[in-house]
């Protein structure tokens, strides 16, 4: 596909999502249905939508226009080019600007600018004060790409060495330990024999830096009580070199942990609430709580629309409700981790503060937030400790 060709289909793609269909689903399609696409161009345009997502407002004004293809033309003077250079009409480019697209789009301002939605700004602004505009222009650009090192099995300096020799071009990061920023060849990992062979896992930079700053346990029993797909459970596993319990609320989302698990030489065990109740207590229960992601909206950037306060109500009410039922599963002298990969107060130091008040016998031994950067997503960290 020409570079045009490739603007053209993510202009279309953008209309499809505009219309209500998921981003992941809607390039699904596409590529369904052009088989004369490779993977370069594939990528290519992937790239352009969620470019377009992450700058979704501040396209529309740039470009003039609430479309696929105004956002589109957007982007790209956002980003500095011409758009008549790649708006040709040949071949399967777009067609050319007319007149009045030429002359349509403005310089974004405000929140406009900053590609935020408008009822968010107050409690951006009170969560983040003065990083406020900062963390909302990172959220506008991409996210790196990251890679934790398995240092059960090998130093990070070892698996940077493996992974150069597969191709794939790693920097350390400064973030945690275990943590590599990939440079060049992130679409070989999958495939690598590093990542076949469990020396490395995806994992964003601040997720690593959170399972570093947790409490040493030596003898007591682990459990992550939100496993989702195990990517904490395996970082605790590697961290304390112990066996992890893993349990989430749809047991579905931990389907991929065996094979996971298999590949790290990590042991984890998959349980559901009766079993977890049944080994109950534990010296360090993690709860990783479903959140609004305002962190990571550089990786999922259809989160930062979709969110609304009626959903944010809903979601601290269900980190108040994990918190309450996970505590109860930490054993006298024990701890309980909670996180999210968000930055907003409300689902934060503010859930944290209110447990604290429910609970007696409970205080604050850790309190960390990470802001979205070049190491890692914005995340959060309390760790509880139980008297
Ligand atoms: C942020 S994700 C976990 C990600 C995972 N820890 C990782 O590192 O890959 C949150 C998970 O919490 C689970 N969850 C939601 N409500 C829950 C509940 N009441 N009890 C346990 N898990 C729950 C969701 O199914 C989801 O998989």
């Amino acid at each position: 596909m020409t570079p045009g060709a490739r603007v053209a289909a993510a202009a279309a793609i953008l209309d499809t999502i505009r219309e209500g269909t998921p981003a992941e689903m809607a390039l699904t399609r596409w590529a369904r249905a052009s088989r004369f696409a490779g993977s370069k161009d594939r990528a290519a345009v992937r790239d352009h939508v969620f470019d377009a997502l992450r700058r979704w407002r501040s396209c529309a004004v740039l470009g003039g226009g609430e479309s696929g293809r105004a956002r589109m033309i957007g982007l790209l003077r956002g980003e500095g080019t011409d758009p008549a250079t790649l708006f040709t009409g040949d071949g399967h480019a777009p067609a050319p600007l007319s007149p009045a697209e030429d002359a349509a789009g403005a310089p974004p301002q405000g929140l406009d600018a900053l590609d935020l939605p408008d009822w968010l700004w107050p409690l951006w602004q009170d969560s983040l004060g003065e990083a406020a505009e900062a963390c909302a222009e990172t959220l506008r650009h991409r996210a790196p790409v990251m890679l934790r090192v398995n240092t059960a099995r090998m130093p990070r300096e070892a698996a940077r060495q493996a992974l150069a020799d597969a191709g794939i071009v790693t920097v350390e990061a400064a973030i945690a330990p275990t943590a590599l920023i990939v440079t060049e060849g992130a679409r070989r990992i999958a495939q690598s024999a590093p990542f076949l062979e469990g020396l490395v896992e995806l994992q964003d930079g601040a997720s690593q830096a959170s399972i570093c700053e947790l409490p040493d346990v030596t003898v007591e029993k682990i459990l992550d009580f939100c496993a989702g797909g195990g990517g904490k459970a395996l970082a605790m596993a590697a961290r304390f070199g112990r066996a992890v319990t893993a349990h989430d609320a749809a047991p579905d989302r931990m389907k991929d942990i065996p094979a996971r698990a298999a590949r790290a030489g990590a042991r984890i065990a998959r349980a559901d609430m009766a079993a977890v109740q049944a080994a109950a207590p534990y010296g360090l229960v993690l709860t990783d709580v479903p959140c609004s992601g305002s962190g990571a909206w550089r990786r999922a950037p259809e989160g930062k629309w979709a969110l609304t306060a009626a959903r944010l109500a809903d979601l601290t009410a269900s980190q108040d409700a994990i918190l309450d039922r996970a505590a109860g599963l930490v054993a006298p002298q024990g701890w309980l981790a909670y996180t999210t990969c968000s930055v907003l107060d409300c689902e934060n130091r503010d859930r944290i503060d209110a447990f604290l008040n429910r609970h007696p016998g409970w205080s604050l031994s850790r309190d960390c937030r990470w802001l979205p950067g070049p190491e890692g997503d914005g995340f959060y960290l309390s760790v509880l400790a139980r008297h």
